[in-house]
């Protein structure tokens, strides 16, 4: 499984049931979802029931399903899924819907677990590639990353209405942009190890060919895509990026492994300073810490660093909080990020905490220097939370 060292020598690709996708998509959900139970429950909060509540009860009422929501308390916490199956064993739910972003679903996969019932992925936005996969980031009441949870298996639906993601801030497909593109860079990196995957044994070569279509498939669409959403329509571009973000990427990630970037995300959460940034923001440092580290060639390294400022990711500590802290933070962020347990170690050599902070503080430098160069802005700081 993830963060071994252990070579296996299977090879698995897992993915959800169904995977369904369009603008307008919502109104299909009750008839989908009917065919998994004949109970359910939706995990939203407020924001998104207010946005999705007429038109899933329409849906649900043709398919003879009752309309039950459930306020989610905003954290993925292990506390929050016991609650949500606590609900769920009450009312003798059979199916818990995940509505919203990557919190949320996290907490209907969780909770569905605990309380042994089938469960749905409906993401509002494209801000990340948890909806497909058969596991959930745990984290702690602070917010900070606890532990991956794996499921037996994946959700039975996936559905994304590219009308909702079209209208929702663009800042949230960006996010999903910066989770996507760390797909193919890990599952490069676990690709020239033959380390293992999410989804346990190695990459097939499907996996690994998902995870590079959607990085081909964003560095072509992305920036028409959030221009796109930016005035809230919904184009082909938008349609490929939110397949990439959400289905490619899920595949991707889960069947062709993780490595550095999302450890060095992991890393990030351990001090408070970058709390206020979203998944994909903090995995975009990531990235570039990645190919840092693994010696990438400069120019790949540079234009990656161009292209993902012209996205609107952060590409520099100074744009996820930590411009001028001391050296102890970013320690804090480098020993999270190389725990024992972490997909680092599925890198294709040793990786030792001192490396990985020198790779950090390179981020820096770097980045100002590629986009002093091609006339990009000078990175600001996030405003306080
Ligand atoms: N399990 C996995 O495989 C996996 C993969 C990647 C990320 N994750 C997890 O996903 C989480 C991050 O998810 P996220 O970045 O989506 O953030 P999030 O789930 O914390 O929140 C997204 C916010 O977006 C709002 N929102 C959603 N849709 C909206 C819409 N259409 N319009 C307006 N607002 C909308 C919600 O109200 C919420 O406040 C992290 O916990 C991360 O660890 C899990
Ligand atoms: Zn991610």
């Amino acid at each position: 499984m993830a963060g071994t060292n252990s070579k296996p020598t299977t090879r698995s690709l897992i993915s959800p049931a169904r995977y369904v996708q369009g603008p307008g998509a919502i109104a299909e959900l009750g008839s989908h979802v009917a065919r998994i139970g004949a109970n359910p429950l939706l995990l939203s909060d407020d924001v998104v029931r207010g946005l999705t509540e007429s038109a899933i009860t329409s849906s649900f009422e043709e398919a003879g399903l009752p309309v039950r929501f459930e306020e989610f308390g905003g954290m993925p916490t292990a506390a929050e899924a016991r609650r949500v199956a606590e609900i769920i064993d009450k009312h003798g739910v059979d199916v818990v819907v995940g509505l919203g972003g990557g919190a949320a679903i996290d907490t209907a996969k969780a909770a569905g677990d605990n309380a042994g019932i089938r469960w749905v992925s409906v993401p509002t936005a494209a801000s990340t590639d948890a909806p497909t996969s058969a596991l959930s980031v745990v984290y702690t009441e602070e917010g900070a990353f606890e532990s991956y949870r794996f499921y037996t298996r994946n959700p039975d639906l996936v559905l994304i209405d590219t009308r909702l993601v079209a209208n929702a801030p663009a800042r949230f497909l960006i996010a999903g942009v910066g989770d996507a593109l760390a797909t193919w860079i890990e599952a490069r990196a676990v690709q020239r190890g033959n380390g293992p995957t999410m989804a346990g044994g190695r990459a097939t070569r499907a996996g690994t060919t998902l995870a590079r279509l959607s990085w081909d498939i964003l560095w072509e669409h992305a920036l028409p895509a959030i221009e796109a959403v930016r005035a809230n329509l919904v184009t082909p571009s938008v349609e490929a990026v939110v397949e990439a973000n959400t289905l490619l990427s899920g595949l991707g990630f889960e069947s062709a492994g993780l490595a550095a970037a999302h450890a060095i995300h992991d890393g990030l959460t351990a001090v408070p300073h970058t709390h206020g940034l979203a998944h994909g923001e903090k995995v975009n440092i990531g990235s570039i810490t990645q190919l840092i580290l693994e010696g990438a060639p400069t120019a790949e390294i540079r234009e990656f660093i161009e292209f993902t400022t012209r996205v609107g990711l952060p590409t520099t500590l100074t744009e996820v909080g930590l411009g001028d802290v001391e050296d102890d933070v970013l320690r804090t962020v480098v020993e999270a990020a190389t725990a024992p347990e972490e997909t680092i170690h599925n890198m294709p050599f040793e990786v030792v905490a001192e490396d990985v902070l020198d790779a950090l503080k390179a981020v820096e430098p770097l980045a100002r220097s590629v986009r002093a160069a091609a006339g990009l802005p000078e990175p600001k700081a996030p405003k306080r939370h």
